[in-house]
């Protein structure tokens, strides 16, 4: 019988590697020196040493011929929470997921690395010092959450010792930091409408904003962790920036440092989101004629009403994780990314 020559551990492919998280972590690959492969819908930058492959993760056939001399797969591939298509998060998220397992059982991959989410628990009750065995949300609030929590299940359960594949599920919480196409662009474009003055709730519950290169560090740490015999197979990790935050001072902080004023007025929780369920029940009915994304999402509300910030105790206990860099100093370079976003820019 012919044995099957593994690929070095250090020759990885990075699914979803043009977005946001999936640059990130292929730039600090390459710096580690891995030699990485990008397949992604899109391909967004150039990297002397990367090889980019463009195609859909739900076509089998595509990700065989690029997952067939890697050992180690990252798996950050996602349609944005943004653009509430059910039918496109399962088709990508779920289904598509599925065909990344199989093509990477099929290519003889050993180690699979997902990137999960914290909110495949949350269903808008707060949430303080979560550990990873809190139960998924029965209600999730969105069909993203939906789609992430049925993605982190088949991706646990496809860990198998005896095929030499193994998987483990990194669950990040409000990833911020340079060339984020969401946190600050939402928060700046709704100051620039002149909606930014109002704090839903009483501003002091506590959130995780987590540094995009400690999310990457977590999601390396997880790949060199991951051994038949080591703790991590099959699991999911918190990875946070471990320094919980009130959601309204750290939108005041970066507001304040592009030059916006800071939210000052109250507004009752319950009332916000009431209106925000109202506003995505009418957007969904007119939506086969006309597609309105609000910007007040139940999501959005919840997510800025309630306290959600997670323990990663787990990780620092199984790979030794600590956060790289600091909130504050992460803040300070995030503001410093966006010259673009300045007031009056
Ligand atoms: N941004 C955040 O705060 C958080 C993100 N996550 C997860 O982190 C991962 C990365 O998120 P971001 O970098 O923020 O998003 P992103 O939107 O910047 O990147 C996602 C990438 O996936 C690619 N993609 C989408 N559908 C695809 C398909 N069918 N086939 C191949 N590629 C496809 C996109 O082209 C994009 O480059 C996602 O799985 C997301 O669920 C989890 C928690 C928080
Ligand atoms: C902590 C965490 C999981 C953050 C995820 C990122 C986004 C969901 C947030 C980034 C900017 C936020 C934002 C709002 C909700 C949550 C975000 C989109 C509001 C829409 C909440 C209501 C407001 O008053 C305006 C906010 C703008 C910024």
């Amino acid at each position: 019988m012919a044995t099957r020559i593994r690929p070095s551990s250090k020759r990885c492919a990075v699914i979803g590697g043009s977005g946001f998280l999936g640059r990130h972590l292929v730039e600090r690959l390459v710096e580690k020196g891995y030699s990485v492969a990008v397949f992604d819908i899109a391909q967004r930058y150039d990297i002397p040493g990367v090889t980019f492959h463009q195609g859909d993760l739900c076509d089998k056939q595509a990700l065989l011929k690029v997952l067939k001399d890697v050992s180690l797969v990252f798996h950050c591939a996602s349609p944005s929470p943004a653009c509430d298509d059910r039918t496109l998060f399962w088709k990508v998220n779920v289904e598509g997921t599925r065909s990344v397992i199989q093509a990477c059982q099929e290519a003889g991959v050993q180690k699979l690395v997902l990137t999960s989410s914290a909110s495949v628990v949350f269903e808008g009750a707060d949430i303080k010092n979560g550990k990873e065995d809190l139960p998924y949300a029965k209600r999730p609030i969105d069909y993203y959450t939906e789609t992430k929590i049925h993605q982190e299940k088949i991706v646990l359960e496809a860990c198998n010792k005896e095929k030499d594949f193994l998987t483990v599920a990194i669950r990040p919480h409000g990833i911020f930091g340079p060339r984020d196409p969401q946190l600050v662009p939402i928060l700046v474009d709704t100051a620039r409408k002149g909606k930014m003055k109002f704090i839903i709730g009483d501003g002091t519950n506590l959130v995780d904003f987590t540094y995009v290169e400690n999310v990457v560090h977590g999601h390396i740490l997880a790949a060199e962790h991951l051994k038949a015999d080591s703790p991590l197979c099959g699991k999911a990790y918190h990875i946070t920036n471990d320094e919980p935050i009130r959601f309204w001072d750290f939108m005041s902080q970066v507001l304040v440092g592009l030059g916006y004023d800071a939210p000052r007025y109250h507004l009752p929780y319950a009332l916000v989101y009431g209106i925000a369920i109202l506003l995505w029940l009418i957007t969904s009915l007119l939506r086969p004629l006309v597609n309105i994304k609000p910007t007040f999402t139940p999501m959005r509300v919840a997510l800025a009403g309630t306290h959600h910030y997670y323990s990663c105790y787990r990780a620092k206990q199984d790979m030794g994780y600590q956060p790289v860099v600091r909130l504050q100093e992460a803040i300070a370079r995030t503001v410093a990314s966006y010259p673009h976003l300045k007031s009056g820019s």
